[in-house]
C-alpha cells in the first residue's frame, strides 16, 4: 500500500517516520525548505526511548497516486496542502487527517466527498526543535482512524498497514465521535494553556486554577452535547484526569504561542465557541480564550 504523508512536522514526521521506519511504502510530501533539511540532516525523532535518524522518501510534488494520504499540516496550511496533494489522490484513496478541531473534516469532504475522506485522531505531544527534528514528550502515541461512517471494506487493509509501526493505532467506528472527544479535550487544553500562558500543572497550583479549569472543561463539554455530540464517559474520565494534573502538560497551540509561531486559534477555539453560539448556551471562558488568540494572531501577522 502506497502511503503519502502531507507534511513532515512534529507529527507528520513522527507517525508517518514510524511507518517508513516498519519498512511501510511510505513518502512524504513537502515544501522544499523541509526537503532540503531531510534530504541533508534526515528525519530525526527523538523520544524518550532514544534518537532514530532516518532518510525517508520525500517529494515536492506527487508522482502518482496514493493508496493512503496522512494529512499533517496545520488548519492555517490545510487548503494549500490539499491543492499540493491533489494529484497523488484517486478514485480509491483513503484520506487520514491528523488535524485537530472538525473543519477540516468538513473541507475534505467538500472536496473529495465521504468515501474518501475519513476521519483521525492523534493523541501525541509533539513538536519540532530548533534543528527542525522531531521530538514526541513522554505519554501516548496513539493513532485512531476510521469511515466518517463507521463502515468501509477498506478498514482491515488500513489497519493493517497502520498497526505494528511503534505506535499503538487503531480503527474506530466510531471516529466522529472521538474526534469531537478529543476537540472538547484540546480545546480545553488550548484555552487554559494560552490565556493563562503556562502548564496546566502550573495552573492547577496557582490560586484558582483548578476551579478555572473546571469552569471551562465543563463549557466545552457543554458545547459539544448541546451540538449532538454528548461525551462518553471514557471521555468524561479523561477529560477530568488531564485537568487535574499537576504534571507540565500543555498543547501544541500553546508551544506554538510560545515560540511566536502562528497558532489555531480559530480552529480549535474559535469554532467551538461558535458551535455554543448557533447551539446557545454561554462560553464566556472559551470566548475569552479566543479573543486572546485573535489577539495574539493579529500581532504576528
Ligand atoms: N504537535 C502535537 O503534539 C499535536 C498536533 N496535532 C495536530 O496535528 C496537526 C499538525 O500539527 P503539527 O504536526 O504539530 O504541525 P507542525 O507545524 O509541526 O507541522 C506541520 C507541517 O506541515 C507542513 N506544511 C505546511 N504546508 C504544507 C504544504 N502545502 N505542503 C506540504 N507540507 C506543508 C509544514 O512544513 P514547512 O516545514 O514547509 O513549514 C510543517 O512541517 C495540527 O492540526 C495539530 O493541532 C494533534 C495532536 C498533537
Ligand atoms: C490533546 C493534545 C494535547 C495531545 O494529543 C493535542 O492534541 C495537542 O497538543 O495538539
Amino acid at each position: 500500500m502506497r502511503i503519502l504523508v502531507v507534511g513532515a512536522g512534529a507529527t507528520g514526521g513522527y507517525f508517518g517516520g514510524r511507518l517508513a521506519q516498519a519498512g511501510r511504502d511510505v513518502t512524504f510530501l513537502v515544501r522544499p525548505g523541509r526537503a532540503g533539511r531531510l534530504a541533508g540532516r534526515g528525519l530525526r525523532i527523538k523520544d524518550p526511548d532514544g534518537e532514530t535518524v532516518l532518510h525517508p522518501r520525500a517529494v515536492t510534488a506527487p508522482d502518482g497516486v496514493y493508496d493512503l494520504v496522512l494529512v499533517a499540516v496545520k488548519s492555517y496550511s490545510l487548503d494549500l496542502a490539499l491543492s499540493g496533494a491533489a494529484p497523488g489522490i484517486g478514485r480509491h484513496t483513503v484520506i487520514v487527517p491528523l488535524l485537530n478541531g472538525m473543519r477540516h473534516i468538513g473541507a475534505l469532504v467538500q472536496r473529495f466527498g465521504a468515501d474518501r475522506a475519513w476521519g483521525g485522531v492523534c493523541m501525541i505531544h509533539a513538536t519540532l526543535d530548533e534543528d527542525g527534528d522531531v521530538v514526541r514528550m513522554n505519554g501516548p502515541h496513539r493513532l485512531s482512524f476510521g469511515p466518517l461512517d463507521g463502515d468501509d471494506e477498506r478498514v482491515p487493509a488500513v489497519t493493517g498497514v497502520l498497526t505494528g509501526a511503534g505506535f499503538d493505532a487503531r480503527a474506530s467506528a466510531t471516529i466522529v465521535a472521538e474526534l469531537w472527544e478529543k476537540w472538547v479535550l484540546l480545546a480545553t487544553l488550548g484555552a487554559a494553556t494560552t490565556l493563562l500562558r503556562g502548564s496546566i500543572g502550573a495552573i492547577n497550583t496557582a490560586p484558582g486554577g483548578r476551579a478555572f479549569l473546571t469552569a471551562l472543561a465543563a463549557e466545552t463539554a457543554a458545547v459539544a452535547a448541546a451540538a449532538g455530540h454528548p461525551l462518553r464517559p471514557r471521555a468524561v474520565a479523561m477529560l477530568e484526569a488531564v485537568i487535574a494534573t499537576t504534571e507540565p502538560t500543555t498543547s501544541s497551540m500553546y508551544r506554538d504561542l510560545i515560540q511566536g509561531l502562528p497558532v489555531e486559534g480559530d480552529a480549535i477555539v474559535g469554532d467551538l465557541v461558535a458551535e455554543a453560539e448557533r447551539h446557545g448556551g454561554p462560553v464566556p471562558l472559551l470566548a475569552a480564550a479566543h479573543t486572546g488568540l485573535a489577539v495574539y494572531t493579529a500581532a504576528h501577522r
